[in-house]
């Protein structure tokens, strides 16, 4: 890295300062532009005058000088000039690269936007392949001054490859407050997800830190670029596994100018009803299998009927007659269609009165479009619909599947055994709709019979973090709200820790309906050292066997420290947690669910100030209190981790306890504290 002389003229460092002065200056004409602008003479009404304003508000909130993200991060120097359609509407050979395009009062650009095509070298361009950059500079920055710089010269075979000081400073910067955006040092197989066509779905596992929660938000923005007016169109959404993760992760896409995407959790999605209760972990298992999804199309297509009676329809004078076998016909075309039944629900009554125009025609008469509307509305027509093709009413239906031990039977003959149906079905049923024993699982029946009633609405994007968690009813209740779009599916096995989770992403896949999506593999973790990630990576034999362990990019000896404390255990983590609050940044003392009142009595007793995880952490408070159930997705600079055999015991199996271990093993980025009284679990003890 360089540090500044003082010297302005021959001073590289005083030149980029001066660059990003002069850069500051054109933005905050653009925003003083903006805010010029004299509404008067181009609306005509209020109204639009109103919609417009809110537009260029918006503009000019885009348009602020955030004080602590720097305007670029950095300089491309390319061997030929740029075409200027990859540049922005720039030409030349060099270009600075920020979070958003800034340009002179020519408009020529002064920083060009991370995602442009021009940008993308930044990230990719290697000795191996330049890219034509010859020069890629890389600025650090401190409390928004620019203070370093880092250069490769890619075309100098002389020079040699290093490890950027600057990418190693961002990682090991303090963690307080919610997630910070990366898009100063997105790696090049990072950038390559970061990037893919929109067109396709795709898929990443990736180990602990390896990114894929940045690197999935990093997309988002991506495709916003790039797909602008197709996704204001259609919409783009990002589903996390609870609500503490989702505020956890909530401020970076606003830092990358993107305020209109959608963030939820499966369960927001699929609020059909009230959820009142939990399913015992067989059940749940049983009603996120796919072959629900069977016994709710039969389930929803039980009432229909074939008619025993012929329609009779009566106009004016004349009676029209549509026989039985022709009524027949007409629904078991429909029932024979994939179409959603609603939709043939409302053809139905159509169909019908279309037989009616032709027996018209046929005695003479000469309908019009209108006398087919009118006939369709017709009652004896509408009470054959009512009779042949009912009503559903999705949550009544489910609600009747899960009290009715025979209609269950009826819907899942041949496809749910009795002992499976048995499981299926409420212990004891609630007396109203409202008032039932919804669980999780149930709401997503809902949804699918939902579903099949009326076509849910799809979105253009949409990205699943911590995907492994989902069951196969889950991943169709996504999978359809991407139908006609394409998604990001973000996930890691050896997290999975419902009693569902997805054994291969080439299942997740077929159920999400993407089948042919690219499978990429992330191993460079950036989150945990590599001490931590080896101690973590000795439970992946037996809970993912499969799998690579992560590397990392920082070896920083006496990182972990595991100590046995056979009495006063809740002393020593209090103490242990003291130690760490010593340091910058955030703990994070991590327990078994249970375990947690204790400690939080311990804590408050000896008067640690403490948050839980749907908290943010601040410069006054930086400890959190986290059970291991809500530990996935988060990090910590410094992890406390109170007694692994009680997290391990805290899940009905032993591989899924191991698991969750796995998960509270690496959240850590700079220390982890193993303090136990029991035994280790036998796969953590030391060889
Ligand atoms: N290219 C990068 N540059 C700097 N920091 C990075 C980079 N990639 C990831 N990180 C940081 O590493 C940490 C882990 O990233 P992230 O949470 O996205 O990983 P993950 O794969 O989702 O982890 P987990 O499986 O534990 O949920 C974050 O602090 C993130 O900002």
């Amino acid at each position: 890295m360089h540090a500044p002389t003082t010297d302005p003229l021959r001073d590289p460092l005083q030149r980029e300062r001066d660059h990003l002065a002069a850069s500051r200056a054109a933005l905050r004409a653009m925003r003083e532009d903006v805010e010029s602008l004299d509404l008067r003479d181009v609306t005509g009404t209020w109204v639009s005058a109103a919609v417009l304003q809110n537009q260029i508000d918006a503009r000019i909130a885009a348009l602020a000088d955030l004080a602590h993200t720097p305007l670029f991060f950095g300089r491309l120097d390319y061997l030929h000039a740029i075409s200027e359609a990859l540049a922005e509407g720039g030409t030349g050979e060099q270009f600075y690269i920020g979070r958003r395009h800034v340009h002179d009062a020519d408009g020529d650009p002064m920083v060009i936007d991370w995602r442009a095509p021009v940008s993308q070298p930044f990230y990719r361009a290697s000795r191996t392949e330049p890219m034509d950059v010859e020069r890629r500079r890389r600025f650090g920055y401190t409390g928004g001054e620019l203070t370093a710089y880092e250069d490769e010269h890619l075309t100098d075979p002389a020079e040699a490859e290093t490890t950027s000081a600057l990418l190693a400073a961002e990682i090991e910067k303090p963690r307080v407050g919610p997630m910070r955006d990366i898009v100063a040092t997105i790696q090049p197989e990072q950038d390559e997800i970061v990037r893919a066509d929109i067109g396709g779905t795709v898929c990443v596992q990736g180990a602990p830190g390896t990114g894929k929660t940045a690197v999935g938000l990093h997309r988002v923005a991506y495709l916003l670029y790039a797909h602008r007016e197709r996704l204001a169109r259609t919409g783009t959404l990002v589903i996390g596994p609870n609500s503490s993760f989702l505020h956890y992760i909530e401020q970076v896409l606003p830092a990358l100018g993107e305020l209109d995407v959608a963030q939820a959790t499966v369960q927001q999605l699929v609020a059909h009803v009230e959820v009142r209760a939990e399913d015992p972990a067989e059940s749940a298992r049983l009603k996120g299998d796919a072959r629900m999804a069977e016994v709710l199309r039969r389930a929803v297509r039980a009432g229909i009927a074939l008619p025993t009676e012929p329609c009779v329809v009566v106009r004016g004078s004349r009676r029209w007659r549509v026989p039985v076998y022709e009524l027949v016909e007409i629904i078991e075309e429909l029932k024979s269609r994939e179409i959603r039944y609603g939709a043939a629900r409302e053809a139905l009554p159509q169909r019908i009165a279309h037989a009616v125009l032709l027996k018209m025609e046929q005695g003479g008469e000469a309908p019009d479009d209108r006398v087919q509307d009118a006939v369709a509305r017709n009652p004896q027509i509408k009470a054959v619909v009512k009779e042949c093709w009912p009503p559903v009413d999705p949550a009544k239906l489910v609600h009747r599947l899960l009290t009715d031990a025979e209609f269950l039977a009826a819907c899942a003959e041949g496809i749910f055994a009795p002992e499976e149906q048995a499981a299926i079905r409420w212990a004891k049923p609630g007396r109203s709709l409202r008032t039932a024993p919804w669980t999780a699982a149930d709401a997503v029946l809902v949804d699918e019979a939902t579903d099949l009633v009326q076509r849910t609405a799809s979105l253009g994007h949409v990205v699943v973090d911590e995907a492994q968690d989902l069951s196969p009813m889950q991943y169709r209740a996504v999978g359809r709200r991407c139908s006609t779009g394409s998604a990001t599916i973000l996930g890691d096995l050896a997290q999975g820790t419902t009693p569902w989770a997805t054994a291969s992403w080439a299942d997740a896949l077929h159920h999400l309906g993407k089948p042919v999506a690219h499978i990429e593999e992330l191993t460079k973790g950036f989150r945990v050292p590599e001490e931590v990630i080896e101690y973590a990576s000795r439970l992946l034999p037996a809970i993912a066997p499969g799998l690579a362990p992560a590397t990392s990019i920082r070896d920083t000896p006496g990182s972990l420290a595991v100590s046995h404390i056979p009495d006063g255990l809740v002393d020593s983590l209090v103490e242990a947690c003291r130690k760490s609050l010593a340091h910058e940044g955030s703990t994070g003392l991590i327990a078994a669910d249970d375990r947690i009142p204790l400690l939080a009595e311990a804590l408050a007793e000896a008067g640690l100030p403490f948050l839980d995880p749907g908290t943010e952490t601040s410069a006054e408070v930086r400890l959190t209190l986290v059970p291991a159930s809500l530990a996935k997705g988060l990090e910590y600079d410094y992890v406390v981790l109170d007694e692994p055999a009680a997290v391990v015991a805290g899940e009905p199996d032993e591989r899924t306890g191991l698991r969750r271990l796995y998960v509270a093993l690496t959240r850590a980025v700079s220390g982890l504290t193993v303090l136990h009284a029991e035994p280790l679990p036998e796969q953590l003890r030391a060889r």
